[in-house]
């Protein structure tokens, strides 16, 4: 029996990931709040604002029905801002059913509570099996994804099952689908590399060249996966799709909301009128704020969003955070490394 799944919200990724469903033969229902585009999406096969010049798949209906969304369904997909991903949830409460499986691709925590998606997810659909929740992340840009761009991807859940499943429904000739057992990885640096693609455009926005930009990707990636282990992962998930391959593919893209956000504060843009232009979700900024807190709760060290924090929310100027930066006290690359003192040659 063909499976049915649905994807909330029909912003530029669930569209995306509705297409990728919907090419794997499957017939999606794909949530909005907003009824003029769930009409345009079913009449027109389109959704302009998000994806421009895409025609849709008529296998996607779209509906501003929260329980035509999500009642008898095998497999629902959230793929809200982090900011509405609790109201959403709770919203579909009454209408899932247990045994669904319960995908996320949000990259970012809940910025009051500080929480990851599965768990803001656990909290709000409790009688659902938590061997069942699944992250969904890894270099994916929704204008990549709808052309059908080669594009791997990896999914995280407590079990293989769950894990298989949704790899099942995602996996085709050109989305790879991979799996890890390391929620809290892949969650941390689905989130953690937006700070960093704003402090990538921010440094491109300055003119600071190529050399300037690795530096933020290597030592971007060595903060993240410092929080990262400190709250629970895996190290090695953050030199797989979830740590430096979402991190290159943010950091480098023109399609990426993050790097465009920071490119432009790089040229002197304040920070509302750069997140008004944008007119899609920028996750970094709350996720920056986060992140700031979380080190201190973890007594992690993270000189990039340290300083990037200061830049949004301080009024810091960015040549005056990245002189900051340069100028810091002298330490080693790796700590692991530089702690194994017999490694030195004396
Ligand atoms: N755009 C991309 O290529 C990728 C995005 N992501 C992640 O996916 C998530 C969603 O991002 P995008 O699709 O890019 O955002 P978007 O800005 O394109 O669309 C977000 C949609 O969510 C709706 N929305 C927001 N709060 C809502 C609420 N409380 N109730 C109902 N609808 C609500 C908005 O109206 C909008 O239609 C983010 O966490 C992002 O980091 C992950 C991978 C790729
Ligand atoms: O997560 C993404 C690509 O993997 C999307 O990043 P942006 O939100 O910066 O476009």
């Amino acid at each position: 029996m063909t499976k049915q799944v649905s994807v909330l919200v029909a912003g530029s990724w669930g569209t995306a990931i509705a297409s990728v469903l919907a090419d794997n033969e499957l017939d999606v229902t794909l949530w909005t709040r907003n009824l003029q585009q769930a009409e345009e999406i079913n009449e027109l096969h389109t959704n302009s604002r998000y994806l421009k010049d895409i025609r849709l798949s008529p296998r996607i209906r779209a509906t501003t029905s929260i329980r035509e969304a999500v009642e008898n369904k095998d497999a629902v997909i959230f793929v809200v801002p982090s900011a509405g991903m609790r109201e959403v949830a709770a919203q579909a409460r009454p209408f899932i059913s247990p045994d669904t499986l319960i995908i996320h691709a949000t990259k970012g925590f809940e910025a009051l509570t500080l929480k990851r998606m599965t768990t803001v997810l656990a909290e709000e659909l409790p009688h659902c099996d938590p061997g069942r929740f699944v992250v969904l992340s890894g270099p994916s840009h929704a204008e990549e994804v709808i052309r059908e761009c080669p594009t791997t991807i990896v999914v995280a859940s407590p079990t293989a099952e769950a894990a298989e499943q949704a790899q099942d429904l995602l996996i085709s000739n050109y989305f790879r689908v991979y799996t890890n057992p390391d929620v809290t990885g892949v969650e941390v640096g689905g989130a953690l590399k937006n700070i960093i693609a704003l402090g990538a455009g921010l440094s491109d926005g300055l003119k600071f060249g190529d050399n300037a930009k690795a530096a933020l990707l290597t030592r971007g990636l060595a903060e993240i996966a410092r929080l990262g282990v400190e709250m629970g992962a895996n190290p090695m998930t953050f030199a797989g799709l979830a740590g430096i391959g979402d991190l290159v593919v943010t950091c480098t893209s023109t399609h990426s909301r993050n790097w465009k956000a920071g490119y432009m504060l790089g040229q002197g843009e304040p920070l509302d009128s750069v997140l008004e232009k944008m007119g899609m979700v920028v996750e970094g900024v709350k996720t920056t704020k986060s992140a700031f807190t979380l080190a201190q709760e973890y007594g992690v060290t993270m000189p990039i969003t340290s300083e990037l924090h200061q830049v949004l929310f301080e009024g810091k100027e960015p040549r005056a955070a990245v002189e900051d930066l340069m100028g810091r006290g002298r330490t080693h690359e790796i700590e692991e490394i530089a702690n194994q003192n017999n490694k030195w040659i004396l």
